[in-house]
């Protein structure tokens, strides 16, 4: 299942907030990612999960610092990702190593995927930082992700900063963090969220200009009537 290109393109400018209210409105209630930050600033994202699952390692089983490509589950899911895909890796919020770095980012950046989002650690940030691929993780960690993480599986359903992440899910990212959006609602969320940012850049607007909270934010009818002629006018003024 994919998103109109409308849809998807309006989920490049809405923000992670407004997303969250819009969600709340369907009943779904967990769907930010705790603790989960963007590496760059001033980031966005917008893509469709691919998952990735590690859980705990085992000396015997993950001593080897030479990662096999063909067959470890990281290796062999960095190779099969596609463009517009997002990793999401469950690194069960362990920062006590690595998850990923900077040369696999490489490889998925070339690829055209949309971004990574871990719950763990990155390596090598200083770099990371440098590409132009958005990329959000809880923390940094110098070490290999071998010491800490077994990768055991990808295109599963996972947990990643407290939210399940399910295989085709649209992730989207803003400075402030990750909103997860179930496929099946993720166009009606899209082109609901846009009309709320409009609104509320409409009403900020208003309150910065010296209006009470009252009857502006939530709108009474007046407001919105108000509103509703305003962007009729904006429209006008498009459209001569
Ligand atoms: O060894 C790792 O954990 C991965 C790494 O440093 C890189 O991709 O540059
Ligand atoms: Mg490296």
């Amino acid at each position: 299942m994919k998103l109109s290109a409308e849809a998807f393109d309006k989920l490049q400018k809405v923000s992670t907030a407004s997303l969250t209210s819009e969600l709340l409105k369907l009943g779904f209630r967990n769907t930010f990612m705790r603790g989960v930050h963007p590496v760059r600033s001033a980031s966005r994202l917008v893509g469709y999960a691919f998952t990735l699952r590690y859980i705990p390692a085992r000396d015997d089983l993950d001593l080897e610092v030479e990662y096999d490509n063909w067959k470890n589950p990281q290796r062999v899911a960095v190779e099969t990702i596609g463009p517009d895909e997002v990793l999401v890796i469950d690194a069960r919020g362990d920062v006590s190593a690595a998850s990923f770095g900077h040369i696999l980012c490489t490889r998925l950046q070339y690829k055209g995927v949309a971004g990574l989002v871990t719950d763990g650690a990155l390596r090598d940030t200083p770099s990371i930082r440098e590409l132009d691929f958005p990329t959000y993780a809880r923390g940094a960690h110098a070490t290999t992700s071998s010491v800490v993480h077994h990768p055991v599986d990808f295109q599963v359903p996972i947990g990643c900063g407290g939210v399940m992440v399910q295989p085709g899910d649209v992730i989207v990212g803003d400075s402030e963090g990750i909103v997860v959006i179930p496929i099946h609602v993720a166009e009606e969320v899209a082109h609901k969220t846009y009309e709320r940012d409009a609104l509320e850049t409409w009403l900020q607007h208003k309150v910065a200009q010296g209006a009470s909270i009252r009857g502006t934010y939530p709108p009474d009818e007046s407001t919105l009537i108000e509103y509703q002629q305003w962007r009729k006018s904006q429209e006008q003024v498009k459209t001569p």
